[in-house]
């Protein structure tokens, strides 16, 4: 058992002076334009419309800035992250040089759902968004030949999308072959999306009226579903389930935090950047759907195309183009946005042999992780053509949503760690730094109940604390679920106010646990390492809200979701436990990693090293 919990604790070493054959070209804007480009596409030209239409109405904007607290919550958290590790990487290189193997495999494992499934939605997006600008025709013509009847007809399409699959899969073939992410490309692509939302605030104002907000119940014709009218018609329950749809509309800065190899000063344009970006896209979102449900009734958007279509009501048919030259700009770069970072993500696991090692193959020709891109491309590709947009919208989003909830936690063990890993100068390897700290003296000073509270306001973390705030950490994670599972439970009778004791009790009694707990973590000593150049502030609060706020948007998304999301899960402990908790590169030293490259350079089928500390579970 202490076998298992050596490997999932263990630490990915840090190369000291590790040289990249990327080109350092990177700055500031363009990063900011990269973290804009993959996040701004659908929720603007398509999400808007459909939340405001089905779920929130006018509401619509709070639930944006409901998702958009959220998102920027865990947007910090990346941020340091960013900061602390000067190293090309995603949440899952982060993590597992600063926490663990098993949170980092959990880490990556949702990030490859994430980005397979976002990619596939984008290119499903990209597709029905098309079809409403042409009046359907492609649907038509695939529905007509080629007629699905699948069952559960409300996951799957009733028509294969082939010009999805085909737009995946071209895409993927030409990140494959060698063509970098051109940020000139997509800097343009942004520039033009950017230009077109603001285009529409500024010509939309012209267009607006207040009524649209306070529309009341008779003007709604009746053969439509359009709630009880106002600013909250499908009343406040609306608005929240409407931001857990909105939150998909702000994934994809992450993908800024996997270019740290080709960025010039990684540490500061890294925060700088998702901040920023996340700022932009957050004044956009709110901009756009407060004009949107303004100039047109809530139910009368469109479904497809809705913000042309407004545009198109109120007698702007110019506008239209124009958005449209936007839309296809916009989705665009959020499509590769979503394709990029999916092969590296893969192939930085393989490499690790955290995933089997051939994914980690570089092709000679092209230098890149082809049967990485190829397999994920295809996948994403395959998953476009027959899902539903909206099973795939929360499909990416539970991933999501659980990626930040371990990033947030991941920051919290970091601060309280005692060893942190994040000694760049030191060329110790974490193998030796694990060896050292379990011969660590225990010196546990007062009794236990003195050291909860922190008695002796000690400001240095040691084995004791850092295990305590472990604890703790977890704790407060489960209180959290739990209260927020009971929560849904009884929501209609919450915001009717008509909550029953049965329901209070609970709801009341793991609150004030969770204050506890809370409390005494926020008394625990941390590690103070002020060479970082950003920091997430009120530690530990802030992790724990964008814990909370992700677990609460996580459990309102449907139960099929969950189901398949915890299908997913079970997959990849399947994987991880028969393969990559005893392959993994986890314990090597330095000089045996660099042996295992040259060799999985020279022959990927060849042996691999067996080291000393190779685990055997028990
Ligand atoms: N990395 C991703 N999962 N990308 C998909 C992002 C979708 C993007 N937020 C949009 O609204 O279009």
């Amino acid at each position: 058992m202490f076998a298992l919990w050596r490997a999932f604790v263990r630490r990915k070493p840090i190369e000291k002076n590790e040289s990249t054959r990327l080109k350092k070209c990177l700055g500031t804007t363009e990063l900011t334009a990269l973290g804009i480009g993959s996040t701004l596409g659908i929720g603007i030209y398509v999400i808007i419309g459909t939340v405001a239409y089905r779920q929130a109405g006018p509401s619509v904007v709070i639930s944006f800035i409901i998702a958009a607290i959220s998102s920027i919550f865990a947007g910090l958290c990346y941020a340091e992250f960013g900061a602390l590790v000067p190293k090309a990487g995603s949440a899952y290189v982060y993590s597992y040089i600063c926490v663990g193997e098993f949170m980092a495999f959990i880490i990556g494992w949702n990030l490859i759902l994430e980005y397979i499934i976002g990619a596939a939605s984008v290119a499903r997006g990209y597709s029905n968004y098309l079809d409403g600008i042409l009046d359907n025709k492609i649907k038509n013509f695939f529905k007509d030949t080629l007629h699905l009847k699948l069952p559960h007809t409300n996951w799957f399409s009733d028509y294969p999308d082939l010009f999805a699959f085909s737009l995946t899969l071209l895409l993927s073939g030409v990140l494959s072959f060698g063509v970098k992410e051109s940020t000139q490309f997509n800097l343009i692509f942004t520039a033009v999306n950017f230009f077109v939302v603001f285009y529409c605030v500024i010509v939309g104002l012209f267009k607006i009226d207040f009524h649209n907000w306070n529309i009341s119940k008779n003007e709604i014709p009746t053969d439509i579903d359009g709630g009880k009218g106002g600013f909250f018609p499908f009343g406040i329950k609306g608005t929240i389930s409407g931001a857990a749809t909105c939150f998909y509309s702000f994934v994809g800065f992450d993908a800024i935090a996997t270019t740290g190899e080709e960025v010039l000063d990684p540490q500061r344009s890294l925060p700088i950047s998702i901040i920023l970006s996340l700022t932009a896209v957050t004044i956009a979102y709110c901009a756009v759907s407060a004009i949107q449900t303004l100039m047109w009734p809530y139910w009368d958007q469109n479904n497809d195309a809705p913000l042309p279509y407004v545009f198109k009501q109120v007698g702007y048919p110019f506008a239209q183009k124009v958005i449209t030259v936007g839309a296809l700009a916009g989705l665009s770069t959020s499509l590769i946005g979503a394709m990029f970072p999916m092969p590296r993500i893969i192939y930085a696991m393989a490499n690790d042999r955290l995933l089997f090692r051939f994914l980690s193959r570089i092709n000679e020709r092209f230098k890149t992780p082809l049967i990485a891109t190829m397999l994920s491309g295809f996948l994403a590709a395959l998953m476009a053509t027959f899902f539903n947009i909206g099973e795939l919208a929360e499909m990416m989003s539970i991933g999501t949503l659980l990626a930040y909830t371990l990033v947030a936690i991941s920051i919290l063990i970091l601060r309280y760690q005692n060893q942190p890993n994040t000694d760049f100068d030191n060329d110790q390897s974490t193998a030796q730094i694990m060896m050292t700290n379990d011969n660590d003296e225990n010196i546990y000073q007062g009794s236990f109940i003195k050291r909860l509270f922190n008695w002796k306001n000690s400001d240095q973390p040691d084995q004791f604390s850092s295990h305590l705030s472990m604890i703790l950490i977890a704790i407060s994670f489960v209180l959290v679920f739990i209260w927020n599972f009971t929560f849904i439970i009884f929501e209609d009778k919450i915001w009717s106010l008509t909550l029953p004791y049965y329901g209070i009790i609970p709801l009341i009694g793991i609150f004030l646990l969770f204050i506890f707990v809370v409390f005494c973590l926020a008394r625990q000593p941390k590690t103070r390492n002020e060479s970082t150049s950003f920091r997430v502030p009120l530690i530990p609060y802030i992790p724990l809200f964008s814990v909370f706020a992700n677990t609460y948007l996580m459990v309102h998304l449907n139960q099929m979701t969950w189901f398949r999301f915890i299908g997913w899960m079970f997959i990849g402990f399947l994987i991880y436990f028969s393969y990559g908790i005893v392959k993994s590169v986890g314990y090597l030293t330095q000089e045996e990693i660099n042996r295992l490259s040259l060799k999985s350079d020279d022959d990927c089928d060849g042996e691999q090293i067996h080291n000393d500390n190779d685990i055997i579970v028990n």
